[in-house]
């Protein structure tokens, strides 16, 4: 395939925004950053993109002043030149940096209205007194120029993902409008849970944010999405920028080309002619808040895709499975036998696993790669009444090898891990522990283009020995090619089932989005 030629550096008149030179970091065992350059333009929005692992966070996290670099120059929007050694969180936003991280940075147990004001400060009487009125009126002033669906009173760990994602990023730009027209905003993953009506908003209100001289710099593993929301795109490579490209010169198929250093199709696991076995999984008239009468199997060797827009009522049908959220009535069975879990632990006894929407609920950050690689079956790993550490780390280093996890060792902790190689653990983690049906919500999360396939050819494999699986994805090309059938979800209900002869996106996006009842092949 004939590469893109890299768009040269903005000169002659285009004023820079930020510029980053000679940027190195290491960590113990790992160079994250090796002599990386970057500049950012006034006015554009730049893509940062890369496999797993390649340092693009890293590179965030010493702008934002969060991590010091250890060798290399910043210069700032609107200060002169620092030493990447010596960045600080108060240099970078003095700067003009205003940073949305993955993990948003929002407080869950404060409302919305709470939540803005800590990027922005309380308004005070004379008295000192805090303005709550006043408070609750910019909130509710902000939630409507964003269009977030949410109230000044909503606490928000009652609110989704996606809307804390809204969230993070209006309070962001809020402070931003009121700085004036040198600031850059930078967004590390900002679109992973946003459905795609959302993310054309986001993309709008960041088009408008650079409209005057100001940037955005985003990190994303959706290409599609760089190459339409981003002038620009900075590639990266095992900790080296390999390049910078304009991409309006660039096709889906060579950046993913450029960001795995090998050509890479979107190639279907489905499993062609081959019959399901017996049913392994069936919900009969399942009602559980908000789902509403939903009729599912799920049979042995077939991967079962759940589609649906957000709010359709996806995660919380694949928790009231796992015994996570209290099922009101209706029937669940495991090979034919009537099971009723109320507990997570319950399900898991019975052959059930679920690898959640959120790496914070299914990662054990503080623990080393070889313990969460292991934690499910402790059992496996135990001699006589002795857990063998041994045995664990030779299971890992099996694992990680299998995966293509990128960690300096099994030792690590896993909260030193990049996202998707964070996502790769969990993933590995149930896969080789071999459960009748797995659950999986949203697994390619955060992992880059060229892993991504190879797990659901590992997803394949189980399947083929066996296993079951329900896979929620909101990207319905994901679910068209690695599925053998679909249902898609409205409002709770099962408005559609798609069966492989009829599985595209198109299908799927259409009764997402109408929303109606038909009823076709299972
Ligand atoms: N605090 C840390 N201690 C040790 N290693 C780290 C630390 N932070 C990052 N790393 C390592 O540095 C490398 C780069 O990680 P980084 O998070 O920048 O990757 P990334 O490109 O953002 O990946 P992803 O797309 O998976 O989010 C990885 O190998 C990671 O394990």
């Amino acid at each position: 395939m004939e590469m893109a030629d890299p768009a040269p550096a903005p000169s002659n008149g285009v004023a820079e925004c930020l510029r980053v030179s000679g940027l190195s970091k290491a960590f113990p065992g790992v160079r994250a950053l090796r002599d990386v350059d970057l500049t950012v333009a006034r006015g554009e929005i730049h893509a940062l993109a890369g496999g797993n692992g390649s340092g693009k966070s890293t590179l965030i996290k010493i702008v934002a002043g969060v991590e010091h670099g250890d060798a290399g120059t910043i210069r700032y929007p609107s200060s002169a030149e620092v030493d990447a050694s010596g960045s600080t969180p108060e240099v970078a936003r003095g700067g003009g940096v205003y940073v949305v991280h993955q993990d948003l940075g929002l407080f869950p147990d404060l409302t919305v209205a709470e939540n803005f004001a800590l990027g922005f400060g309380f308004p005070q009487g004379r008295s000192g007194r805090v303005r709550w009125k006043a408070l609750r009126r910019r909130a509710a002033a902000l939630i409507e120029r964003f269009e977030i669906p949410t109230t000044p009173d909503t606490v928000l760990r009652d609110t989704s993902r996606a809307v804390q994602a809204q969230i993070a990023i209006a309070r962001a730009l809020q402070v931003e409008d009121e700085g004036g027209a040198q600031g850059l905003l930078v967004l590390d993953e900002p679109t992973a849970a946003l459905p795609a009506h959302e993310v054309a908003l986001l993309f709008a209100s960041l088009r408008r944010y650079v409209a005057h001289g100001r940037a955005a710099l985003f990190v994303s593993h959706r290409l599609d999405e760089v190459l339409d929301l981003a002038d620009r795109v900075t590639v990266f490579r095992d900790g080296q920028g390999i390049g910078t490209y304009s991409t309006s010169s660039l096709t889906e198929a060579q950046l993913a080309e450029l960001i795995a250093g090998r050509p890479i199709s979107r190639l279907s696991s489905r499993s062609g002619q081959r019959a399901p076995g017996e049913t392994l999984l069936e919900l009969t008239e399942v009602q559980a808040d908000p789902l509403d009468g939903i009729n599912l199997t799920v049979r042995s060797g077939e991967v079962v895709g759940v589609a649906g827009l957000l709010g359709s009522g996806r995660t919380e049908l694949l928790r009231c499975i796992y015994g996570d959220l209290p099922i009101q009535s209706g029937t669940v069975r495991m090979k034919d036998k009537v099971v009723h879990f109320t507990h997570p632990r319950d399900a898991i006894k019975a052959g059930i696993g679920l690898v959640p929407e959120s790496r914070s609920e299914s990662v054990f950050y503080d623990l080393a790669v070889y313990v969460n690689l292991a934690i499910c079956k402790l059992s496996e790993y135990s001699t006589r009444r002795w857990l063998s550490d041994r045995l664990m780390r030779a299971g890992a280093r099996e694992r990680i090898a299998t995966f293509g996890v990128r960690a300096a060792s099994e030792s690590v902790v896993a909260n030193v891990l990049s996202g998707g190689n964070q996502q790769k653990v969990v993933l590995g983690r149930w896969l080789s522990q071999s459960p009748t049906v797995l659950l999986l919500d949203e697994p390619t999360h955060g992992v880059d283009v060229g892993a991504r396939q190879e797990i659901y050819q590992l997803v394949r494999q189980a399947t083929d020995a066996g296993m079951g699986v329900l896979l929620v994805a909101s990207d319905f090309e994901e679910i068209a090619l690695n599925c053998d059938r679909a249902i898609v979800l409205s409002g709770g209900r099962v408005v559609a089932e798609v069966g492989a002869d009829e599985l595209t996106a198109h299908a799927l996006i259409e009764a997402a989005y109408t929303g109606t009842k038909r009823q076709r092949a299972g």
